[in-house]
């Protein structure tokens, strides 16, 4: 696939930034040195480096074109998704400035009767079904921490469609009806209890729907696709199903108001900590998604690694494969990285659920390592001192200045 990079929509880009050539580049990306007055780029490709080798430049910067066989020039999923990043970091300012919060009644502070009692079942399915996330939430204040159950559910039930026992009788029109309540509940009309506990979170934080309509898109795509050409099909595949979840948390978590970053850069951590989750997820679980016929790996680096979908489903640890693990764990670790700048600009109640959920996650890569890359048998797992042990050492990291006071603005 040819690589062409075009002038980027944003803004304070000037014409001479723009158009450069890299024919039969493999990378979408490009590494732009430090020299901010000449703004030269140079293909990570001519680095010998992958692009998240290189260190990815935001595409605040820059924007690519990726060219198809048939020669048509396509943006490529990394522009796409920074695109929704931007609108969505728009829409919070515009409504930050509204004093829709502060309006409120003070009786709207708790939830009404019934809607305690939806919020109450939020709670109990999240830490049915995910204890680690239900632990962070237990550290946030408790608003905060009724929405991000509320939003934890709607997720999971949406996950649930094509992954729950029912995921065989799930076509798209059933998506079609799943994304019409979605509609409704934000416009006020709530199906059941559980819908009820969104669409009241929906009226207390700036939340905008695109997020889960793009995750819905993400199950249509599960339902028809069960492999990833390269790792832009991956990249759009894990923003879809995970990226979205950090979309949708950040109204909730609130960005610190002593935060120099600009709110365009807080969501770009927020999709980077969704994408190294889903990252993470996918090599944690390449044995289990193979016996349901699925590879969510990049087909052409598999390739070059010199393995095909035959050596998934046999499931042999070689040191191709070892290889191969090694460069996708990079590459998950490097969206971790990019997520951590992130999370201390969030409002100081929110910071330590995420740095636990991060760290938590993280080690799941290193359990991987442990179990020296066998996917395809044994299952990574965090076990119970590592995981309290990440307690404190989240709190530690979440009590350090914000990065965009560190280091100037992010
Ligand atoms: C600035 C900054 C860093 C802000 C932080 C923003 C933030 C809170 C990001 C959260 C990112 C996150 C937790 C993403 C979830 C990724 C994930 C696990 C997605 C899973 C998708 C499908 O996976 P798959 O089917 O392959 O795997 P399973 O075997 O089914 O697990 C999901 C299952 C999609 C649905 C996602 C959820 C149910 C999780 C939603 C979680 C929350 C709303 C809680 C976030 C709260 C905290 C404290 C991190
Ligand atoms: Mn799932």
């Amino acid at each position: 696939m040819a690589i062409i990079l075009v002038r980027a929509a944003s803004p304070g880009l000037s014409a001479a930034d723009s158009i450069s050539h890299q024919g039969t580049l493999q990378c979408s990306t490009l590494l732009k040195t430090k020299r901010p007055a000449a703004r030269r780029w140079m293909p990570c490709s001519l680095l010998g480096l992958h692009p998240w080798e290189a260190g990815r430049p935001s595409p605040a910067v820059y924007s690519s074109l990726a060219v198809n066989p048939a020669g048509e020039a396509v943006v490529s999923s990394e522009q796409k998704v920074y695109d929704v990043v931007l609108k969505q970091a728009a829409l919070l300012k515009r409504q930050l400035r509204t004093p829709v919060l502060d309006a409120r009644p003070q009786d709207m502070d708790m939830p009404r009767n019934g809607l305690k009692e939806a919020y109450d079942r939020c709670g109990e399915i999240c830490e049915e079904y995910a204890k680690t996330f239900y632990l962070g939430t237990m550290l946030m204040t408790e608003e905060r921490r009724r929405a991000i159950w509320a939003i934890y559910v709607w997720c999971r039930r949406t996950d649930e469609l094509v992954d729950g026992p029912n995921a065989n009788y799930i076509t798209p029109t059933a998506l079609d009806r799943w994304e019409k309540r979605l509609e409704d509940l934000f416009t006020g009309r709530p199906y059941d209890m559980l819908d009820a506990a969104l669409s009241d979170t929906i009226s207390r934080f700036p939340i905008d729907i695109q997020p889960f309509r793009d995750m819905i898109e993400g199950m249509r795509s599960d339902l028809r696709k069960t492999r990833y050409n390269n790792f832009d099909e991956l990249y759009m595949y894990c923003y879809y199903v995970a990226g979205t979840v950090g979309l949708m948390s950040v109204p909730v978590m609130g960005i610190a108001t002593e935060s120099k970053a600009t709110t365009e850069s807080v969501y770009s951590a927020a999709l980077a900590l969704g994408i190294a989750n889903q990252l993470t997820n996918i090599l944690r679980d390449v044995g289990e998604d193979a016996r349901r016929g699925r590879i969510y790996l990049p087909q052409d680096e598999l390739a070059q690694a010199g393995l095909s979908d035959e050596d998934i489903f046999k499931g042999v640890v070689t040191n191709r494969w070892r290889n191969f693990m090694k460069r996708q764990i990079k590459r998950a670790r490097m969206f971790f990285e990019e997520a951590e700048r992130g999370v201390n600009e969030l409002s100081q109640a929110s910071r330590w659920p995420v740095w636990a959920s991060l760290l938590l996650y993280r080690q799941i890569l290193d359990e991987i390592e442990a179990n020296d890359y066998n996917n395809f048998t044994k299952r990574a797992y965090v076990g119970k001192g590592k995981k309290l042990l990440a307690l404190p050492v989240a709190y530690g990291k979440s009590l350090l200045l914000p990065c965009s006071l560190r280091n100037g603005q992010t």
